[in-house]
């Protein structure tokens, strides 16, 4: 298998994000857990999205996974390694975009590494090194309460140059919008002053496409699907992809009972829980009893149960900033995380040891570690059921055969629990 792209993304909702966007782009596309072993059997494809759950852990740890992933991406042919970050960019100033983006800089030998969170498609997009989600600057978003990484600075050069060795520059909007060559020439400017790093603006999809094509001949970028995007037409435009449709059935029916669980705290999560109550039954968590040791999965399992064989279920830890910030008051913000993320993984297990074989997770976080305790070494990506959200078919998975659905915290409409569960047979 030669690559023509390889992707390092640094959690798992963001992997899929990735996966689908290649995917939908025309590139074959695989998902995989961490650096695949060597006896699980890919398919032949153009890309590979290694995920990793590297986002919120120590930053050293960051550097050395993503090392790892990247040394094996490029064994497989790919020139170009995209370091997929979130969309909000989430991250604070111990990293981990800074430092992961300059070891893989120092790896790949590249002078100006291309950064850029835009995806218009779901908001994201990038003016004058600033952020926007929807109509306001990131640090007047919801992300502004993040329960792992608040972000209250929209200003990306700022941001990343503050976890960043190198010093960080801007291609403007105005330059992006003259094409491929001018960003060219503005790259050579920046890497001439000795710059490292460069926020480039983007509004639409066709500022995408032209920062694709200058990227395609870097060997490194960083950013979230909408480089994505542009990086898959370039390949496709210029001969090096030959583009292939659908999904190849990797979202037939697997049947069996379905369930949902939720530890994202978005405001997107919240509302889509609440509608979720119209048509399936939901549970949510005390989460104190969580971090008290209490016997809260065992309460979660036994009202799962006998109610999986009715119809789909949800359990939720999701809470409103108010209560977030309570619970971290009474916990601390990284006990009270990681506890909900272990008792989340708790509770997939026993579900899928009940037979539930169609699952949909939302959060990042919450689906690193669910993923993570269920086993599972790869995803083969299926239809779209919202922007950045795609139906997953497990690959390799101790439970056998599976549909999973990743959900980033942020993304997806107002039924998304629902419309996740009519593409999931
Ligand atoms: N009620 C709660 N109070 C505090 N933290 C919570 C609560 N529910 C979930 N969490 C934690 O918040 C974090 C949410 O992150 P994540 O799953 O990545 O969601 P998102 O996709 O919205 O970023 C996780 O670490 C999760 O365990
Ligand atoms: O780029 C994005 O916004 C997503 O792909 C992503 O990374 C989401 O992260 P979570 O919100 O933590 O799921």
């Amino acid at each position: 298998m030669t690559l023509a792209l390889g992707c390092i993304a640094d959690d798992y909702t963001g992997a899929s994000d990735l996966a689908n966007t290649l995917t939908r782009a025309g590139l074959r596309t695989v998902q995989t857990i961490g650096v695949p072993a060597d006896d699980l059997t890919l398919p032949e494809v153009d890309a590979v999205v290694v995920s990793l759950k590297s986002r919120s852990i120590e930053a050293g740890l960051a550097v050395s996974r993503s090392r790892a992933a990247e040394k094996w991406l490029r064994g497989r042919g790919a020139h170009h390694v995209l370091f997929k970050v979130c969309s909000t960019f989430d991250s604070t100033d111990a990293g981990n975009i800074g430092p992961v983006m300059d070891a893989l800089r120092a790896d790949s030998g590249e002078a100006v590494v291309l950064v850029t969170p835009a995806f218009p498609e779901t908001g994201r997009t990038v003016y004058q090194g600033n952020l926007f989600v929807g109509a306001v600057p990131l640090n007047e978003s919801p992300l502004k309460d993040h329960p792992l990484n608040p972000m209250r600075d929209s200003n990306l050069v700022r941001v990343l140059a503050r976890q960043s060795k190198t010093q960080v520059g801007l291609v403007d909007l105005a330059t992006v919008a003259r094409g491929a060559e001018a960003v060219r020439a503005r790259l050579a400017e920046l890497s001439g002053k000795g710059i490292g790093a460069a926020i480039i603006d983007a509004v639409f999809d066709r500022d995408l496409e032209a920062i694709g094509l200058v990227a395609a001949q870097h060997r490194l970028s960083v950013g979230a699907s909408g480089i994505g995007l542009g990086l898959a037409r370039a390949l496709v435009s210029t001969g090096k992809v030959k583009s292939a449709a659908g999904s190849g059935g990797a979202d037939a029916a697997v049947g069996g009972p379905a369930a949902c669980l939720a530890g994202s705290c978005s405001q997107a999560t919240l509302q889509q829980i609440a509608n979720a109550e119209r048509v399936m039954a939901v549970l949510h968590l005390d989460q104190d009893r969580i971090l008290t040791g209490a016997d809260e999965v065992q309460r979660a399992i036994a009202w799962a149960k006998p109610r999986l064989a009715d119809g789909p279920v949800l359990i939720a830890s999701s809470a409103t900033p108010d209560q977030v910030a309570a619970l971290q008051a009474r916990h601390g913000r990284d006990a009270a995380g990681h506890a909900i993320e272990q008792a989340m993984a708790d509770i997939a297990e026993n579900l899928v040891k009940s037979g539930v074989r169609r699952l949909v997770v939302a959060g990042g976080e919450t689906s690193g570690a669910v993923v993570d305790r269920l086993g599972i070494p790869g995803f083969l990506v299926g239809a779209e059921i919202a922007a950045g959200v795609p139906v997953l078919r497990a690959v390799g998975a101790e439970a056998g055969d599976m549909l999973l659905a990743l959900k980033s915290g942020n993304f997806g409409g107002p039924e998304f629990f629902a419309d996740a569960l009519g593409l999931m047979r």
